[in-house]
Formats: C-alpha cells, structure tokens, sequence
C-alpha cells in the first residue's frame, strides 16, 4: 500500500498542517480532454459500472492538478435506482426524473438501499483507489434529503423548488416519512462506502438555501442531527455543503459534523465572527477561475489570508468548476495555494 498524504484530513479535523490543503468541488471531468473523450462513448453511469474506468477518471485530477483529496466519481443521483426511483442525466439539463414522487403512497413504495448488491461496483472502486492506487484520501459523499427530494418531487432541476416546497408544507407526515427513507439510504450508502475506503465522507445539501432557518429547524435538520449521528460512529470527518446558504450556516455548525463548506456569499472571516470555529472549506467564486490569472491570484490570497488565521481550513471553490474552465488554470492554483501557504 502506498504512502497516504494525510494533510486534508488532519485540516478537517481542525489539527496544524504543512501547508493548507487543496481539492475542487466537481474536479473529476469537466474540463479535462482525457474525460471528454471517455464521455464521447460512456455515459456517467456507464462509467460508474466500470471500476477501472471509474478509478481513472477519479484519479485524473490528482494526477494533474496535484490536489490532497480525490473524490469519487458518481453523481449524487446515483444510488435512486437503487430504491426504486427511475433517474437520466440528460446532457445540458442534469437529472430527470419521469415518475415524481408526488403522494404519500408515492414515499411508501420507496424501498431501501443494500450497497453490496445495489452497487458493487462504487464499492469496487473505492477498494481499487484506496488500496492500489490513491496516495491521497478519497471522499465519498451523497446528496442531502431535502436536495435528492427536491430533484425527485420536482422530476428534475427547479428554480424556486415549489413543489417541493408544497409538498413539505402541505404534507408533512408524508414529507418526514420521506425525509425518514432518504435518511436511512444516505447513512446505509454512506457507511458502506467509509468502510470501503472512503477516509472522509461529504453530505452535498446544494438546494437547500432555498429554505429560511425556521423551516430548516423544522423540516431538516432533525433529519441531518440524525444522518451525521449515525456516520460520526465510522470515525471519518465528516463535511457538510450547501450553495446560497450562508444563513444556514450557524445550524450546520451545531450538528455533529467537521466541516463547514462555504460558498462565495460569506467571507471566512464573516463565519467566524458568527461562531463557526470548526473547519471551514472554501470559497472561490467559480466564476473567478474564468478570469486571468492576476485576478485569480489576488482573490485566493485573500481567501487565504483569512482561512489560514486558523488551522482549520482547506481550501476549494464555492460550488463546481465549470466545464469551461482551463485545467492548466486549476494546476496553476493548486500550485499557488501550496506555495502561499507553506511560507
Ligand atoms: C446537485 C448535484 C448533482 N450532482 C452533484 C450535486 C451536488 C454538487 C453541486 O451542487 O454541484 C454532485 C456530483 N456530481 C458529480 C460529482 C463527481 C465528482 C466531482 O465532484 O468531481 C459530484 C460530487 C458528477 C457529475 N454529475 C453530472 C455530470 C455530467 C455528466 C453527464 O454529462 O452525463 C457529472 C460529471 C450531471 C449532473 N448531476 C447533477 C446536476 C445538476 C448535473 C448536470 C449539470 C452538470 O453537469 O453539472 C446533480
């Protein structure tokens, strides 16, 4: 087994670290050629299916672009089916769902997740990258109840999530038994892939800054207390992400995880005027990686300049990299992240 490079997961756990560690959000594909070429013949899930083919493309950008973390390629979509929900990635549009979940019978007839006949082959690939290949720590992750409901109520993306959001206030004994059934799939899912290899574990709540932070004591984050509570016993720092949802951010601080992700709204400083004095990741505007590399440069070392005030804190965008983005630029920055930090 090779050497593991351990600086990511010392910084989620809050210890002192060489220099601040690197890693992006959506890092795996995009913009590399290399993937391009594979998606010309393979579809996400096609890929998935395929351990070696999937261990590739995870392994691309920390080949290339030198981060201190892989993380798995799969989508957060990717265990539905599993539980008997029918999803598409199609191209230019994301997930689609063609029968949504609109009823409380509709939450009944759900089933449950059983990884090791559901998905060998995610937990084939974890075994491949952390026993053979890796020499950083792999994350495993899953999506967030209320966002993996939100793409299964509405059928698909949503602007303004209303009839999710109908749904949770109209129906919320139907709402918490589904909340309820997420749980389980996402702790079930979670744990399987930790004991697998994964050495720390992200819960991907992207849409959920669309609710205010009495809805989210309501309606999330019993459900989050409980999801967090149960994968603390795997001993894995644990990550939590949302996008536009910086008012949430206080609450994630109170639930049983590690790490606090960012998006580009707060500044860190800002976090940690607020009381977040847990790891926080973050949180270049992804947008910033589209313009030169001088603009690039000033904003990272601002966002570093704040970060490493603490040891706490890794580095990374505030949502995904965008396909457009050059992969020499994210080389670039990891590079530059390194460098700074290690003065
Ligand atoms: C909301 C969400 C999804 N997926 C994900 C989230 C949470 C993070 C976020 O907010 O971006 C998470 C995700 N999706 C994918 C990864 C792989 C690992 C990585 O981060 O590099 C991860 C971590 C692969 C993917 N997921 C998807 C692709 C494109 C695949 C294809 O074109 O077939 C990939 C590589 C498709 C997908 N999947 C999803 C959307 C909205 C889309 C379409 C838009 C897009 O391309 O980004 C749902």
């Amino acid at each position: 087994m090779k050497q593991l490079n351990d600086t990511f997961l010392r910084a989620a756990r809050g210890e002192k670290t060489d220099y601040t560690p690197v890693w992006f959000m959506r890092q795996a594909g995009r913009s590399q050629p290399e993937y391009r070429k594979i998606k010309e013949k393979y579809s996400l899930f096609e890929i998935t299916h395929q351990p070696e083919l999937c261990a590739y493309v995870t392994r691309l950008p920390v080949e290339q672009y030198d981060v201190d973390a892989a993380i798995l390629y799969k989508d957060i979509m990717s265990p539905l089916p599993s539980i008997g929900v029918d999803v598409e990635i199609k191209s230019g549009i994301g997930p689609v769902i063609d029968n949504p979940i609109r009823s409380a019978a509709d939450v009944e007839k759900l089933g449950e997740i059983d990884p090791e006949s559901d998905v060998p082959y995610v937990l084939d690939t974890i075994k491949l990258l952390t026993q053979e290949q890796l020499t950083v720590p792999l994350i495993g992750f899953a999506g967030a109840p209320f966002t993996m409901a939100s793409y299964m109520i509405e059928g698909g993306p949503s602007k303004n999530y209303n009839k999710t959001k109908s749904f949770m206030y109209s129906e919320p004994k139907a709402w918490f038994a589904l909340m309820d059934k997420l749980a389980d799939m996402t702790i079930t899912y979670g744990k399987a892939q930790i004991k697998a290899g994964a050495s720390a574990f992200q819960i991907f709540d992207s849409w959920v800054g669309a609710l205010n932070v009495q809805d989210y004591r309501t309606f999330i984050k019993p459900v989050m207390e409980k999801i967090f509570t149960e994968l603390k016993e795997e001993n894995v720092p644990l990550i939590m992400f949302g996008v536009g949802a910086s008012h949430l951010a206080k609450e994630w601080h109170e639930l049983p995880l590690d790490v606090v992700g960012l998006d580009w709204r707060l500044q860190i400083n800002e976090a940690r005027a607020m009381g977040i004095s847990k790891t926080v990741m973050g949180n270049l505007d992804p947008a910033i990686l589209l313009a030169p590399w001088e603009v690039i440069e000033e904003r990272a070392k601002a966002i570093l300049d704040q970060g490493m005030e603490l040891p706490g804190y890794i580095f990374n965008l505030g949502h995904g990299v965008f396909p457009s983005v050059n992969p020499d630029t994210l080389k670039r920055l990891t590079a530059f992240v390194h460098e700074y930090s290690a003065k």
